[in-house]
């Protein structure tokens, strides 16, 4: 058990939290109460879907050794799982379709992942429950647990549909809630670090004068979408009651408190990331399509991972994934996600090189271009048939109102365009001097309001650079190669001078001649060079891949590791001397993929200017919060790895190193290494807005930097 763990267990009176599936589930109807956002269960009980009785647990099955390096042994153990699984196919669609899944059954699968530490068990756990949902055909619901296992309501894209509900609130609704006063929760809060549990204990502690009537998954849904929707004067009290209803409604028996205020709190914290949560629904799928689950051949699972994979980095939306998945079958699926103008793919992603030589080496006899990288925001631009055009950013994020001038831009581009032609085009959208006509730094353009955005108060231009186009005229281009998209792109469109612009490319590779368009780049107030493979299926569009087709070439830093990182900021340390009254420094994590943790990996003081740091201050004071979440992986017996403050993860710095070391203090990657990676010599150089708190640097990433710098040093 983690000292977490343990500290749970004590506060629990020194047993687990007493976990019982639900015993009964609500019934068909669901009314509205008279606030109209909160969404309450009817009163008449009807006995759950036999389907939900849990009679297997693979977690019982054997302990398996995960070596993460062998994929062989990986799919060979996924086979036992499933086979160990034995499951069996049953469909009876017309009896169970609309029954309602109570939320006590999916908390319940929340707490056996919790307490499981294999990746291959939690996958088996996970898609085993996915697939009793295929199996009722409840697709609908299948879409809202997938939704609740990653914290979010809907697509990145849609907006409004985050949770992360600050401490202060949750606290008040507990305290109203159960009537405990909120200093005793936040006692109880400092003494377990897990305000889920605090009010788990709470609601145990609360007698009922009657029975309440169960939460189930569509009620859930539900009122925590009201709830990330609520905004204005009176959202908070609004909020408060509907998470105050919903405290009611939860089980006494069950864990549902304690998972219901960790996903309003916007992490679940049981160790399960949004990678996990897609494998497990391709197994789910496969077993659910092969009926029988006798025999799941390894490869044929890796080709359905992957199948699911590519059509959820085109179509990031899992309702439209899990319903064609549904509705056409597996092997069909990427023939109904393809590319659509108006939702935003996941940008392809380029890997770092440390110097000419390396990008030589990796295209050695192949064709292919640099470009400029420019350095600006990524722009994704959507045109879509009735003339409607999209911005979207590296993050999937709507930046369309951010941006009214480009959308102007973009209307005297296009503005000879027939009407109903639809495209998407990768950008980079970059500060421009209209007097001098030059590109200017990215700090000028990070001056740009990123609210309210009027057009003519913009004082900072805008010009787009396009380096790709992916779709034209009803047809995506992925499948093209690099040369025949650029083609197309520049047949179709006209640049505007400082306005729209293509990216300058170069084809060469004259050793001298790359040199000599690297300096040149730089002298263009750009990054360095993208180098891009050209011609062939190697150079197709790999939609949220980091691919070796892509490499950046940065000349700031090649003395380095090859590149930045960006590390989520999670703790703080106050400032002294000159540095009084803001914080001094920052403790710094990388974001492990695998298991939604957050590894520490450097303490940082810097590269910050007196302006940053007191822009960083206020930004950073309100998120302060008295414990570290459970899910921050620090050495808690190092002082100097311990900051005086801790934050929300809210704040992802871009940061510069002199090289990577192994550190018995630092935590990243130390699954792998028995001891973590740390920065040497880390300086802050920006804070990047544009990527969301898991789109940091991964523990991965932070591992494949000190391999190769291991290598090629
Ligand atoms: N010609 C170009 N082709 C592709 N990307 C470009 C180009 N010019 C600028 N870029 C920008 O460079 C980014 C990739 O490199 P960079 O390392 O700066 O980004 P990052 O967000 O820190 O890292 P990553 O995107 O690799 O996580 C792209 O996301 C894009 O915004």
């Amino acid at each position: 058990m983690s000292p977490q763990q343990q500290s749970i267990a004590r506060f629990f009176g020194g047993s687990a939290a007493n976990v019982q599936s639900a015993s009964s589930s609500p019934a068909k109807k669901k009314i509205k109460s008279e606030q109209s956002d909160v969404v309450i269960a009817s009163s008449s009980v009807t006995p759950p879907p036999s389907e939900f009785k849990d009679d297997t647990d693979p977690s019982e099955s054997e302990e398996l050794i995960t070596d993460k390096k062998s994929n062989k042994v990986e799919l060979q153990q996924a086979e036992e799982l499933i086979n160990l699984s034995q499951v069996e196919q049953v469909k009876h669609k017309d009896e169970v379709l609309g029954a309602k899944i109570p939320y006590a059954k999916l908390t319940e699968i929340f707490d056996k992942i919790e307490s499981e530490s294999s990746r291959l068990k939690i996958i088996s756990i996970v898609s085993q429950f996915f697939l009793e949902i295929l199996q009722q055909s409840s697709i609908d619901k299948l879409v809202k647990i997938v939704y609740l296992f990653i914290n979010r309501l809907g697509p990145d894209y849609e907006p409004d549909l985050e949770l992360g509900l600050g401490e202060t609130l949750l606290i008040k609704a507990i305290s109203e809630c159960y009537g405990r006063p909120p200093s005793k929760i936040k006692k109880d809060y400092q003494e377990v670090g897990d305000l889920g549990s605090v009010a788990q204990k709470s609601r145990s502690g609360q007698p009922t004068m009657f029975k309440p009537q169960p939460l189930d998954i569509d009620v859930v849904f539900e009122n925590l979408t009201n709830i990330a929707k609520s905004t204005g004067k009176d959202s908070q009290s609004k909020k408060i009651n509907i998470i105050n209803r919903m405290l009611t409604a939860c089980n006494i028996k069950s864990n549902e408190a304690k998972f219901l205020i960790r996903s309003l709190e916007g992490k679940l914290r049981i160790g399960l990331a949004e990678k996990t949560v897609l494998i497990s629904l391709a197994q789910a799928f496969l077993i659910y399509e092969s009926k029988s689950s006798k025999k799941v051949n390894p490869e044929r699972l890796t080709q359905v991972e992957d199948i699911i994979r590519e059509a959820f980095s085109t179509i990031p939306n899992y309702e439209v994934i899990i319903t064609k998945a549904y509705e056409y079958g597996i092997d069909n699926l990427l023939d109904h996600c393809q590319l659509t103008p108006g939702i935003p793919l996941k940008p392809m992603l380029a890997k770092p090189t440390k110097s000419i030589t390396e990008v030589l080496d990796r295209f050695q006899g192949e064709e292919f271009t640099c470009e400029y990288k420019y350095d600006g925001e990524r722009a994704q631009v959507h045109l879509l048939a009735d003339g409607t055009i999209r911005i979207y950013s590296r993050n999937s994020e709507d930046m369309s109102q951010r941006y009214p001038d480009l959308i102007s831009i973009l209307r005297e581009v296009l503005n000879s365009k027939e009407a109903g032609v639809s495209m998407v085009l990768d950008c980079e959208a970059v500060a421009w001097d209209r007097t001098n006509n030059k590109i200017l730094p990215f700090q000028v353009l990070s001056t740009r309001k990123r609210k309210d955005v009027d057009e003519k108060d913009i004082k900072v231009h805008i010009c787009l650079f396009a380096f790709d186009l992916l779709y034209y005229n009803n047809q995506a281009l992925i499948t093209k190669s690099l040369n025949e998209r650029r083609v197309i792109m520049k047949e179709n469109l006209n640049e505007i001078e400082g306005r729209f612009q293509f990216a300058t490319a170069r084809n060469s590779s004259n050793l001298d001649e790359l040199q000599q368009f690297l300096d040149q780049s730089v002298k263009d107030a750009c990054e360095g060079l993208m180098v891009k493979m050209l011609n062939g299926k190697d150079s197709y569009y790999e939609p949220s891949k980091r691919s070796r087709n892509w490499l950046k070439l940065k000349k700031d830093y090649l003395q380095g590791v090859g590149d930045s990182l960006d590390l989520v900021v999670i703790g703080g340390y106050i400032g002294r001397g000159k540095r009084t009254g803001n914080y001094g420094g920052f403790l710094l994590a990388s974001y492990n993929q695998d298991t939604g943790e957050y590894e520490t990996t450097c303490k940082i003081g810097t590269g910050f200017s007196d302006e940053d740091l007191s822009t960083i201050h206020a930004r950073l004071k309100p998120t302060e919060i008295s414990q570290p979440k459970s899910y921050y992986v620090y050495d808690t017996n190092n002082s100097n790895a311990v900051p005086d403050v801790w934050f929300e993860p809210t704040i992802i710095f871009e940061v510069l190193t002199a090289d990577l070391s192994l550190s018995p203090i630092y935590k990243a990657g130390h699954q792998e290494y028995g001891k973590g990676i740390s920065l040497r010599f880390p300086r802050f150089l920006r804070i990047r807005d544009d990527k969301g708190i898991e789109d940091a640097t991964s523990s991965t990433q932070v591992s494949e930097f000190y391999e190769r710098q291991a290598n090629v040093g």
